[in-house]
């Protein structure tokens, strides 16, 4: 199935945000040429189309509208796919050697799911794919004979660490943490944090629900269960350590008390264009860090200050519809306090809310399962806003 005569090729999905621009920017920097062949967005139709123009790609899916809903220009070679089957038309008309899933939040499954049944390996960016269905994804590619390339920095930096030092040998996975734009502020001030100062992450630039995640350390909750699902780790055997520079991406301990780290500057380029390389970018991904000019700090992560992480911690160890209620719950409650209609501590309160009150013991057993208990969650945690607000 494979493409080796020619040269790689690759699909990117959510190519309007910051996985996928900083994709499209890094292309140039792998030294194969990598072929464009499709691209979607989710509401932006003229930048999609803009980015296939001049990429050359042939196919375009707009996932959350209709083409004909907006004065948009497209070429008559560019295939337009939209509506709600258009996404799953695209991956099955269009084969590429790779996908790129820079889908933000829980649609992101159905597109890494699509991707692997057709045969494509996947750059995973879209950790919700993995916190909601790990095992089932990890059989959809087993069953298909594709591999799954994680994007995200620490279980990108994981991969690397692991894959060149041996499994059997770790003893546990290391994960960092910046800590967000509020690691030092005063407890109480988290009541008046607004939008505006959640989005302001210290050292990434991405989405604006990924770093609201980050400052909640929600994140890191998700990367838990995500680096749990993805190396087969025990919760006791993952440590979050406060790293405020983020240039150490994560880090293994062996069993012999020896620990590997990788580290580059925070920019995901690196992660992303390894991803599309299948997994070690031959050349150059990003510049060189100069160790008289950096400092690396690390702290404990004060899980009072950050409940999520203790929170992540308990999905772990029980039934497979806790991971789903916790990243829905919090979808749910980012996206309610980024319109403004609860304030930044009722996320986590929203969470552990809908993780108690509903009853999750039913069992995961296909995508139809997560996507039920998923549906649940949302309905659970927008009663629990509202009351919140009466
Ligand atoms: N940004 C980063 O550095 C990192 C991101 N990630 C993960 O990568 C994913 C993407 O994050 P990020 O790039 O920051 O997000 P952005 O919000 O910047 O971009 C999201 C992209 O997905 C599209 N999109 C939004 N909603 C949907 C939907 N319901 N269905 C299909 N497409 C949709 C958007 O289209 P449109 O613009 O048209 O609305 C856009 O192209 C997330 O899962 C995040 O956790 C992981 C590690 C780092
Ligand atoms: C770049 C990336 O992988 C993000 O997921 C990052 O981890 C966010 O930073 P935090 O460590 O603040 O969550
Ligand atoms: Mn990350």
């Amino acid at each position: 199935m494979r493409n080796t005569a020619t040269c790689r090729s690759a699909i990117i999905l959510g190519c309007t945000g910051s996985i996928g621009i900083t994709a499209i920017k890094g292309l140039s920097a792998l030294s194969s040429p990598l072929r464009i062949r499709a691209l979607s967005a989710h509401t932006q139709a003229q930048k999609l189309i803009d980015s296939a123009v001049s990429l050359g790609a042939e196919a375009v899916c707009l996932t959350g509208a209709r083409f004909s809903d907006f004065p948009v220009h497209c070429p008559a070679d560019v295939r337009r796919y939209d509506g709600p089957h258009g996404l799953r038309s695209m991956l099955e008309d269009i084969h590429a050697d790779v996908v790129l899933n820079g889908i933000a939040g829980a649609d992101g499954l159905a597109a890494s799911r699509w991707t692997l049944e057709n045969g494509m390996d996947l750059a995973l960016a879209n950790k919700e794919t993995i916190v909601m269905a790990g095992s089932l994804i990890e059989n959809t590619a087993r069953r298909n004979s594709c591999s799954i390339f994680p994007v995200d920095s620490e279980h990108s930096a994981l991969k690397a660490l692991i894959d060149a030092h041996g499994r059997e040998r770790v003893s546990s996975l290391v994960i960092t943490a910046s800590g967000g734009p509020f690691r030092t502020i005063p407890m109480e001030k988290l009541y008046d944090i607004t939008p505006e100062q959640a989005t302001a992450h210290p050292t990434w630039s991405m989405g604006r629900k990924i770093s609201v995640d980050s400052a909640t350390l929600a994140n890191k909750g998700l990367e838990l269960i995500e680096a749990a699902r993805l190396f087969s780790f025990d919760s006791s055997c993952l440590e979050i350590v406060i790293h405020p520079q983020s240039i150490v991406h994560s880090m293994i301990r062996m069993v012999d008390g020896a620990v590997y780290a990788q580290l580059s500057p925070p920019d995901m380029s690196l992660p992303i264009l390894s991803a599309l390389a299948g997994g070690v970018l031959p050349g150059q991904g990003v510049k060189a860090l100069d160790f008289t000019h950096i400092s690396l700090e690390f702290e404990k992560a004060d899980e009072k200050r950050f409940p999520f992480l203790a929170l992540a911690r308990s999905c772990i160890k029980g039934n497979d519809a806790l991971p789903i209620v916790f990243n829905a719950a919090n979808e749910v409650a980012v996206h309610a306090f980024l319109a403004r209609t609860c304030r930044f501590p009722d996320i986590y309160a929203t969470v552990e809310e809908a993780l108690a009150r509903g009853n999750w013991s039913q069992y995961i057993e296909d995508y139809e399962d997560v996507m039920q208990v998923d549906a649940s969650a949302r309905r659970i945690a927008q009663d629990i806003l509202s009351e919140k607000h009466v």
